[in-house]
């Protein structure tokens, strides 16, 4: 049987460290509904085009890629367009995994940062989940991605509260610590449900 581990989490909350010790040091393939999605909204792709006639051409840059920063303040402030976008693309997201795990080996990780909430589990095997407490989590995300303190809360807020994500998890991986500590987790956690 396939080994499919569903890595998720809340964002900034470190999916990525861990798929990246994943890739290095086990030599296992990741696939990441991030990088989809943004294959989903492609220049003059249909979903882009979609998107265009819903909030005019403004939601484009100059060069008729997607301007992520408006979009990300309209869909990460209301509902409503939040699910009009994600109706849109987790179809598309959903069908690059499905052939992704048809081509794929033994085993691979799927990086699924709403893998509750987009409703993928069916997906995988195991689920992974890389947990902080919301202090940390909107540090490393205010730090990371340049955001003012309403911003962050805005994006955490559009997502299922980590602890009902940990309550569901396979495995939960502590990443309070240090990302060392984050990666001794990694390995007993590949040892543990083989
Ligand atoms: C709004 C967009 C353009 C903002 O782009 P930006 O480059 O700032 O962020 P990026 O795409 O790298 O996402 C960063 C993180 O935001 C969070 N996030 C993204 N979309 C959503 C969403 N619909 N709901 C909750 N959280 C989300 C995830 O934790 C993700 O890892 C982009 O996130 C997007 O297109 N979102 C809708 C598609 C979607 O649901 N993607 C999630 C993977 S299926
Ligand atoms: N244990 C740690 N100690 C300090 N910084 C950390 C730790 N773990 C992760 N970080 C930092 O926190 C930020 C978020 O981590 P990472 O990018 O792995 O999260 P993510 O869950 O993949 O985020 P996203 O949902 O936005 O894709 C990064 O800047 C990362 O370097």
């Amino acid at each position: 049987m396939k080994r499919i581990i569903g890595l998720t989490g809340g964002i900034a909350t470190g999916k990525s460290t861990v798929a990246n010790y994943l890739a290095t040091a086990y030599n296992l393939p990741i696939f990441d509904a991030d990088i989809y999605a943004r294959d989903a909204v492609a220049v003059d792709s249909p979903i882009l085009q979609a998107i265009a006639q819903r909030y005019g051409e403004q939601i484009l840059l100059a060069d008729k890629s997607l301007n992520r920063i408006k979009l990300g303040e309209i869909i990460f402030n209301n509902q409503a367009e939040r699910s009009w976008v994600e109706n849109l693309i987790h179809p598309y997201v959903r069908d690059r995994f499905l052939r992704a795990i048809t081509e794929g080996l033994k085993t691979l990780v799927l990086v699924v940062p709403l893998l509750f909430e987009a409703e993928m589990t069916d997906l995988v095997t195991e689920i992974w989940v890389v947990s902080c407490l919301e202090q940390q989590q909107l540090a490393r995300l205010m730090q990371r991605n340049n955001l003012t303190l309403e911003q962050a809360q805005a994006r955490i807020k559009s997502q299922m509260p980590i602890t009902e994500k940990a309550a569901r998890a396979d495995i939960v991986l502590d990443n309070n610590s240090t990302e060392d500590a984050l990666l001794k987790q990694v390995d007993l956690a590949l040892l543990r449900l083989e």
